[in-house]
């Protein structure tokens, strides 16, 4: 009998577990599974919820995420590395000294502030140093509107703010960036990300807007498959192109999770 060793890209979320499995580390989790690469995952903080809310959360001690990081770093060979919630400063600096000191690969940062049932998820008085220590050091960042107002402070009113946003991201030294476009308008028909490329190339993504409930997790999952395609050694726009694809179809599909706002279907873009 022959024993087949099948090898799948190691890829890591560097993120914050969510109990109600929608969002943070088990969206990038259930995104790498279906995208095909293998998810290696450091903690770095805890929430509790469901699909009503998020009711508690707590930071891991900084020992311990030193520690997650060495023993990753000792056994495997990481080819993309993606971040999620980083809860406060302290943590935005461990994880960035953590990932300067070992090789994870290309670094797709989704600044994580706020959950967008108005949860904050980063301190306050953590943006500063999201600005100066994390955003130079992604080869790709993924900000939400909201986000791309924080990191900016700017007032984004239209698509014309937001092209200017994405540069003022990549003058900040982000290589890459995803601005993702307001979609709280429940008569809007549209949604539209706009992506700006190291090489100065842009363009916009559009996408037609699903009204459902079902959309917890969304951002952690464009930002996880964009690094699972890294991970598989696509180019960078052709990794943006498919995750805006992935999720497109994943949002587009409902499964019957909870009982208010619920998760997207990983399973979708497989079918
Ligand atoms: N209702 C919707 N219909 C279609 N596309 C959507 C909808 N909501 C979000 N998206 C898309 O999902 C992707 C993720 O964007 P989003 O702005 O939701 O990220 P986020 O706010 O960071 O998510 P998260 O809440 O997970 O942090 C974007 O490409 C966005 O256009
Ligand atoms: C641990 C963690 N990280 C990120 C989110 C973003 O979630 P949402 O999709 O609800 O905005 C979350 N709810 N929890």
């Amino acid at each position: 009998m022959i024993f087949m060793v099948n090898e799948y890209p190691q890829v890591m979320t560097i993120a914050g577990s969510d109990s109600d499995g929608s969002a943070g580390m088990q969206a990038d989790l259930h995104t790498f599974f279906t995208r095909k690469v293998y998810g290696i995952s450091v903690m770095t903080a805890c929430v509790a919820g469901n699909s009503y809310g998020i009711h508690a959360s707590v930071s891991l001690p900084q020992d311990f995420i030193n520690q997650e990081f060495a023993d990753i770093a000792e056994d495997f060979k990481v080819k993309a590395t993606k971040t999620g919630m980083l809860a406060d400063s302290a943590l935005i600096k461990n994880v960035v000294e953590n990932y300067q000191k070992y090789d994870f690969g290309p670094l797709i940062v989704d600044p994580v502030i706020m959950t967008k049932h108005g949860n904050m998820l980063l301190e306050e008085s953590a943006f500063e140093t999201l600005r100066r220590l994390l955003v130079p050091i992604a080869t790709v960042i993924t900000p939400n509107f909201y986000e791309s107002e924080k990191l900016t402070g700017m007032k984004i009113k239209n698509d014309d703010d937001l092209e200017v946003a994405a540069h003022k991201l990549q003058d900040m030294g982000a290589k890459n960036v995803v601005a993702k476009g307001y979609h709280q308008d429940e008569t809007q028909k549209k949604v539209c990300d706009f992506v700006l490329l190291e090489s100065g190339k842009s363009f916009w993504l559009s996408a037609p807007y699903h009204h459902t409930t079902h959309i917890n997790g969304t951002g952690d999952s464009l930002s996880a498959c964009i690094a699972a395609e890294i991970g598989k050694e696509k180019g960078i726009e052709e990794a943006i192109r498919t995750a805006k694809d992935y999720v497109n179809m994943a949002i587009g599909s409902e499964i019957s999770v909870g009982h208010k706002f619920g998760p997207i279907n990983h399973w979708a873009p497989n079918n």
